[in-house]
């Protein structure tokens, strides 16, 4: 009680969702602080380490603006970490803006990690949060996190199922007694669906649009599934501009949600095929739990419009979306860190590698 006393107002202990489009980073006591891209921006001719101009929401605005020896790098790119020495020094960067003080005491620090992550990158996040600073780092799986954040009863002798869509990866997860039954991991997430716009509108009109103009279609008139009582109807459009690949001038062309959804297809089928596939291979007591339970999603792509309803409709099963899609991740990883000495069965150990 006296300890608590005495460490609680000058530890920052943090929790942080270390995604492959954004990070979050959750305070002890405060709530998220900190929401920025997942981007490092580094000088081309010197090494990661070295080389780091900036970090977050200022390195985004550079992705596709940069002169050729500046390249902005999205470290955990495919929901794995596709560069570890800049992903550590993203770590580190978000650790000390959340940290701020020196007076404070070095903090505990959980992160969530995808499901995906190898041995040896789980060792290298631990690495770059003790060397950003932290007294002791802790991980958490993303789906587990997702589940707790959504408020599931995780450690109750009952099915749940979470699917969690973010940037770079789909993890679907059944989880039981504070553990993960069954889980697939596919790499096929918003970035995926973003891409598929690129190429549709390169395909079909010679026109060039830019990764953050592909976002903004999905986001405006993107859709998974038409129904009455969808937001976005077959006839919605927008305008939008790139670069003729034929004259290489600037072109607008116009663009219907209908048009949207077919070059969508592909990637929303992975998706549903990954619960499909999770929900086969479950246990029939934790299946039939989920049928009473429902599917629970999270992460910003599952945010895209009639998704629900698709995965609804594909597996018979009522869907629900969290109540915070995109801080889903961060909050469970928070709830954890609030209750760590109770929650830390969940947390998961890197095996040591010899
Ligand atoms: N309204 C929306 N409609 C469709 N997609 C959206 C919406 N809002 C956000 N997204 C997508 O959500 C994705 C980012 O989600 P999130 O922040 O949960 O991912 P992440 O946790 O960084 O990634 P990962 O879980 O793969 O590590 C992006 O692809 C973004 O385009």
């Amino acid at each position: 009680m006296v300890m608590d006393f005495l460490t609680a107002p000058f530890s920052r202990d943090m929790g942080i969702d270390l995604g492959t489009a954004n990070t979050l980073v959750y305070i002890k006591g405060k709530g998220v602080l900190i929401r920025e891209p997942s981007v490092v921006a580094i000088k081309a001719d010197k090494d990661s380490a070295n080389g780091v101009l900036a970090v977050g929401d200022e390195a985004k605005k550079m992705i596709g603006r940069t002169p050729g020896n500046i390249v902005a790098i999205r470290p955990m790119k495919d929901g794995v970490i596709a560069d570890f020495e800049v992903t550590e020094n993203m770590l580190k960067y978000f650790i000390q803006k959340a940290h701020k003080r020196k007076r404070f005491l070095r903090p505990r620090i959980v992160v969530c990690v995808p499901s995906g992550v190898t041995e040896v990158e789980k060792r290298a996040v631990i690495d770059a949060a003790l060397h950003a600073g932290a007294r002791e780092a802790y991980l958490i799986e993303e789906p587990m996190a997702a589940a707790i954040g959504a408020g599931l009863p995780v450690h109750e002798a009952t099915g749940n199922m979470v699917v969690d869509i973010g940037g770079g990866t789909t993890e679907v997860a059944v989880i039981s007694l504070g553990g993960i039954v069954n889980k697939k991991s596919i790499r096929v997430g918003g970035d995926e669906l973003d891409e598929a716009i690129v190429h549709h509108i390169k395909n079909t009109y010679n026109l060039m649009v830019g990764d953050r103009t592909a976002e903004e279609i999905k986001m405006s008139i993107g859709s998974a599934y038409f129904s009455d009582n969808t937001e976005i109807s077959p006839d919605d459009s927008m305008e939008i501009r790139g670069r003729d690949l034929v004259n290489g001038l600037p072109k607008t062309i116009s663009i219907s949600s209908e048009e949207i959804q077919g070059a969508l297809q592909e990637p929303v089928n992975d998706i549903v095929r990954a619960v499909k596939s999770t929900l086969e291979g479950t246990p029939p007591e934790l299946s039939a739990d989920i049928m009473d339970r429902g599917i629970v999603m999270a992460g910003g792509g599952s945010l895209l419009a009639g998704l629900d309803k698709l995965l609804a409709d594909e597996t018979g099963m009522p869907v629900y979306l969290a109540d915070d899609p995109l801080d889903c991740v961060v909050h469970g990883t928070g709830k954890v860190l609030e209750e760590l000495n109770n929650l830390k069965d969940v947390l998961i150990t890197p095996k040591r590698l010899s």
